[in-house]
């Protein structure tokens, strides 16, 4: 059956006492074809909201998008979240870390949307501090778009590459999706608890490594050989039905 992956079981059933972080696009969401495009199921929002309740509040989204996109997807709800690829932070009390964008960052913005309007479909996404290059619909561009953003790394010092589907940015280097889940498992409500997450792009692998390094449960969300993750569902629509089982309300 396709999404099915034969080397890795089903998540189990969660306990109160687990901390729950969840990835969005491509985990919680079905990818569209703009950043923009997203449709966040309104069962999803009572299901999250629900399971933060159950959680104590020990549950966050862990995303590369912004804060304000997150919290503008997920309205009413307002979660804790480590955003940006883990560059930015908002802890259960609502205060915020984000890294500083750097000065060079709008000229890289400015010739990537010059290379971009070359190829019909490509986007750049300016995120402020990092920079997204898509290529989802025009599958062509992806060479030069790839291409440029490896050349870009020269104007942007401490920056890496972040790849994923159909995309690649420009990332700060000090931080990821693990340092981001340890950084929240030091705070509250989080602190104590037995870490799971779900996520299924390469973003998320560090994501994976933490967890199981903590005892914790990691879940890829489809098939991909060669991750760290150590159960598995096919898809986001499992994933939501997943969840939705979690509290034994009604599925999302
Ligand atoms: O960490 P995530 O929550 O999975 O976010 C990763 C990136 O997701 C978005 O791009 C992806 O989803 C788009 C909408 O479905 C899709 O068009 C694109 O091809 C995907 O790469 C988002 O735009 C990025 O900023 C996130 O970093």
């Amino acid at each position: 059956m396709d999404g099915l992956d034969a080397t890795r079981p089903p998540p189990p059933a969660l306990h109160r006492d687990h901390a729950l972080f969840l990835d969005i696009d491509g985990s919680l969401v079905e990818f569209a074809s703009r950043p923009e495009s997203i449709v966040v199921p309104a069962a999803l929002r009572s299901t999250l909201s629900r399971l933060s309740e159950w959680l104590d509040g020990a549950l966050a989204l862990v995303s590369g998008r912004e804060v304000h996109t997150i919290d503008t997807l997920f309205a009413p709800l307002r979660l804790p979240v480590a955003a940006l690829h883990g560059h930015a932070l908002r802890t259960a009390d609502g205060v915020l870390r984000q890294t500083t964008p750097i000065a060079a960052m709008p000229a890289v913005v400015a010739d990537a949307a010059t290379l971009c309007r070359q190829h019909a479909g490509a986007l750049v996404e300016d995120k402020g501090v990092s920079i997204a290059l898509h290529w989802r619909n025009t599958p062509a561009a992806e060479i030069p778009l790839r291409a440029f953003a490896e050349a870009a790394l020269a104007r942007l010092p401490g920056y890496r590459l972040q790849p994923g589907h159909c995309v690649i940015e420009l990332v700060p280097a000090c931080a990821d999706k693990g340092s981001a889940i340890a950084a929240l498992l030091e705070e509250p409500p989080f602190h104590g608890r037995r870490p799971v997450f779900v996520g299924d792009d390469l973003t998320d692998e560090p994501g994976f490594r933490t967890v199981n390094a903590r005892g914790g449960i990691s879940v890829l969300v489809g098939v991909r050989a060669d991750s760290a993750a150590r159960h598995a569902l096919p898809d986001p629509a499992s994933v939501r039905d997943w969840l939705g089982s979690l509290t034994h309300g009604e599925s999302a």
